[in-house]
């Protein structure tokens, strides 16, 4: 069955300041009715230049452990190729809707999830969310599959792989922050979740226009599966976070890289970082993009709590399992 994707349901002239019924959350779950409108949530903003690597240190422990999730300014990479990744990953979803499907994803989730495509998870009560993607991976080079990165425009995989080597040094500062934030040696976080096998996976979504936003979501309540996403959007609003109850939307610093706590994260401290609970709206009049990249362990990789964290007084709070079994029941939505 052809899956029909949002951008084309979106530029449909009969929908006529309507949309399809399966887009329609359920009163709960509203934007109109659950965001705290008018309030800018700001989520702590960490500024990596600082030469103070303790104040780093517990500054980046601290936002880990009360939000999931915080934004990083000054973290070396050039405004500029955040520019050059955002231009050509949108060439690419602007492209004539046959070619984008020349990448797409699998029809079957066991023959992988990379490629462009639609619907990720298991939809809850068989809603919808208004947004496509695409997905793959970009690191390390054992696991490319260049046949689900864009041909088109031409410089998307230089532009890709540029990035990806900025993003990995970000990413290795991050971990040995985090590590030692829970009094660990700075590379034991890295291990714990893979080492140099660690997988970046990168996303793109995109998020039409949509005649009802007050009534839609883009990405549904979640957190992610990853141990950690780090990720850049576009200019326009849209990522909400849980707290005191409410959706908040999260303020938009320009060239910031977000970084949420994901899953694994939360496993490996044995919950003493928090995977924050997020979801994205849209927005009536423009298109809404984001770049996360997910760095998650090789699917045979075990997580669990790491050893030295674990004592009498601080029993293992999660199991130790295979990162693929973590995933097949996310993607499922069975229990851990
Ligand atoms: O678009 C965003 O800002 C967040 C998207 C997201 O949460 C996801 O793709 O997992
Ligand atoms: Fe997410």
């Amino acid at each position: 069955m052809e899956v029909q994707r949002v951008q084309e349901i979106a530029s449909l002239s009969s929908l006529n300041g309507t949309i399809p019924k399966e887009y329609i959350r359920a009163v709960t779950e509203q934007p109109a009715i659950t965001t705290i409108h008018g309030v800018l949530l700001e989520v702590p903003v960490i500024d990596l230049s600082l030469p103070d690597a303790e104040k780093l240190v517990a500054s980046i422990s601290e936002a880990s452990k009360e939000w999931g999730i915080f934004q990083v300014v000054n973290h070396g990479i050039p405004s500029e190729l955040i520019s050059r990744l955002q231009k050509v990953g949108r060439e690419f979803f602007e492209l004539p809707l046959e070619e984008k499907e020349t990448i797409a994803k699998p029809a079957n989730m066991k023959d992988g999830i990379e490629g462009y495509g639609t619907k990720l998870q298991k939809e809850v009560e068989g809603k919808k969310g208004w947004v496509d993607h695409l997905f793959h991976r970009v690191w390390p080079p054992s696991v490319i599959n260049y046949n689900f990165w864009p041909k088109n425009p031409p410089t998307y995989r230089e532009i890709n792989e540029e990035y990806t080597q900025k993003l990995i040094e970000v990413s290795d500062k991050l971990f040995g922050f985090l590590s030692k934030g829970l009094g660990l040696e700075e590379n034991k976080m890295k291990e714990a979740l893979g080492g140099k096998d660690l997988t970046y996976m990168l996303k793109i979504n995109y998020y039409p226009p949509c005649p009802c936003p007050e009534l839609a979501l883009g990405v549904a309540p979640h957190t992610d599966l990853s141990a950690t996403t780090i990720l850049v959007p576009n200019e326009v609003q849209g990522l909400q976070v849980f707290k005191d109850n409410h959706w908040y939307d999260v303020a938009y610093i320009p060239n910031a890289l977000i970084i949420h706590i994901g899953d694994q994260i939360e496993i490996l401290s044995n919950g003493k970082y928090k995977a924050v609970f997020h979801r994205t709206t849209v927005n009536k009049d423009k298109t809404r993009m984001s770049w996360p990249v997910f760095l998650e362990p090789p699917a045979e990789f075990e997580v669990g709590p790491i050893p030295q964290l674990i004592n009498q007084d601080n029993p293992p709070k999660y199991k130790t399992k295979k990162f693929k079994d973590y995933l097949y029941c996310k993607l499922n939505k069975l229990p851990q």
